[in-house]
């Protein structure tokens, strides 16, 4: 069996940029995922009204099942190890690297960390779109964090008039033209474009706990007349699924990995590649420019297939269901050389 992976996150954005509006909303708007948010101080996390359920050293526990610990960098790796554990309950962490380190030290830390329950999340680079060229200007490194970035959040749009906004959206397009930019105001991106929802059995009826309530109330707001002001988030990201009971060829899903189409985010599912000798289920993680197979069995009575499901914003959709066609094996199939693409990205745990 794959071990499952806990997806680190990792948040980062100048002075002011929304980090912290961006971490409360994630707590609070969690869709059942148990959040384990690690910040250098409390801070302002709106901890307070989010029902603190215990608190111990410097963990605070949630009553949603999420947990918010401050540490410093030094103490990073024995946070990610106890957050991982699975009787922590965590099902995705993200760290606030204000303050911690350097987005690229952090990037660094995750990519390289020997722990087996630790995975690569992303890194979501806020940036205050009111402030973007000023910020610039007093902190060069600013482009450098926009082009390492896997997703660019921009936030405080709602500071910005119409076209004050295009012209910042085209400043960061120029600065990195792959990964996806979403516009937002509160830091308020869709959790799921982040991590997956999490099923969990509950047992009969039960009532709404305080984080679901408070999600409730927020949505429930009337966008029908035009007027309040409230973006529709969902549509600035699109999904495309794909499926093929043909294998794949592995030479070209490879390089359409390598090469993914702009905007794309994330990629996730299972391949069936047909090749003697590699008849197995080739699970697929990609966040950014991260790409993850993980080989397991098919389960009992499972049928030999493909399924993708493929999360980005300004995607190509048609464009992007053209080119995973083309990636279908033809009748004539493929040695076992051209596995070779594929398991560079094979993690061996
Ligand atoms: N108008 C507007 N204000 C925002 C938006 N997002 C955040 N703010 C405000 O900007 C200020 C800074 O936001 P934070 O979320 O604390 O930013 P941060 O990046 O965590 O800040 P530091 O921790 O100081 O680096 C707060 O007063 C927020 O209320 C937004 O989209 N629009």
């Amino acid at each position: 069996m794959v071990r499952r992976r806990i997806p680190v996150v990792l948040v980062a954005g100048f002075l002011g940029s929304g980090k912290t509006s961006l971490l409360n909303h994630l707590l609070r708007d969690n869709h059942g995922v148990r959040i384990g948010v690690i910040v250098n101080d409390f801070g302002s996390v709106n901890i307070d009204s989010m029902m603190v359920a215990g608190q111990v050293d410097s963990t605070v526990s949630l009553s949603n099942g999420c947990l918010c610990c401050a540490v410093d960098v030094s103490e990073m790796d024995a946070m990610l190890d106890r957050l991982t554990q699975p009787r922590s309950g965590i099902d995705v962490i993200v760290v606030e690297a204000s303050g911690l380190a350097e987005p690229r030290t952090l990037v660094r830390l995750i990519l390289g960390s020997e722990n087996p329950r630790v995975g690569h999340g992303g890194l979501v680079v806020l940036v205050d779109a009111a402030e973007f060229e000023s910020n610039r200007v007093r902190h060069p490194e600013l482009d450098l964090h926009v082009r390492m970035a896997d997703l660019v959040v921009l936030n405080k749009i709602d500071l910005l008039a119409v076209d004050d906004a295009a012209a910042v959206r085209d400043r960061v397009a120029a600065l990195n033209d792959r990964s996806p930019v979403l516009e937002t105001t509160h830091g308020r991106i869709d959790p799921r474009l982040l991590f997956d929802e999490v099923v969990r059995v509950e047992d009969g009826p039960r009532q709404l706990t305080l984080d679901e309530l408070l999600v409730e109330r927020e949505q429930g707001h009337d966008c029908g007349d035009g007027h309040c002001g409230h973006r529709h988030l969902h549509e600035q990201y699109r999904s495309v699924t794909f499926t093929s009971a043909e294998p794949m060829d592995p030479r070209s899903l490879v390089r359409f990995l390598e090469e993914p189409p702009a905007g794309l985010y994330r990629v996730k599912g299972f391949v069936y590649f047909g090749v003697p000798g590699h008849m197995q289920r080739y699970l697929l993680q990609t966040v950014g420019r991260q790409i993850r197979f993980d080989v397991a069995p098919w389960g009992r009575g499972a049928g030999r297939g493909t399924e993708l499901v493929l999360i980005g914003s300004g995607i190509d959709v048609d464009g992007i269901e053209r080119r995973l066609a083309e990636c279908v094996a033809g009748p004539v199939r493929s040695g076992a050389e051209a596995m070779t693409g594929v398991h560079r990205y094979v993690v061996e745990v």
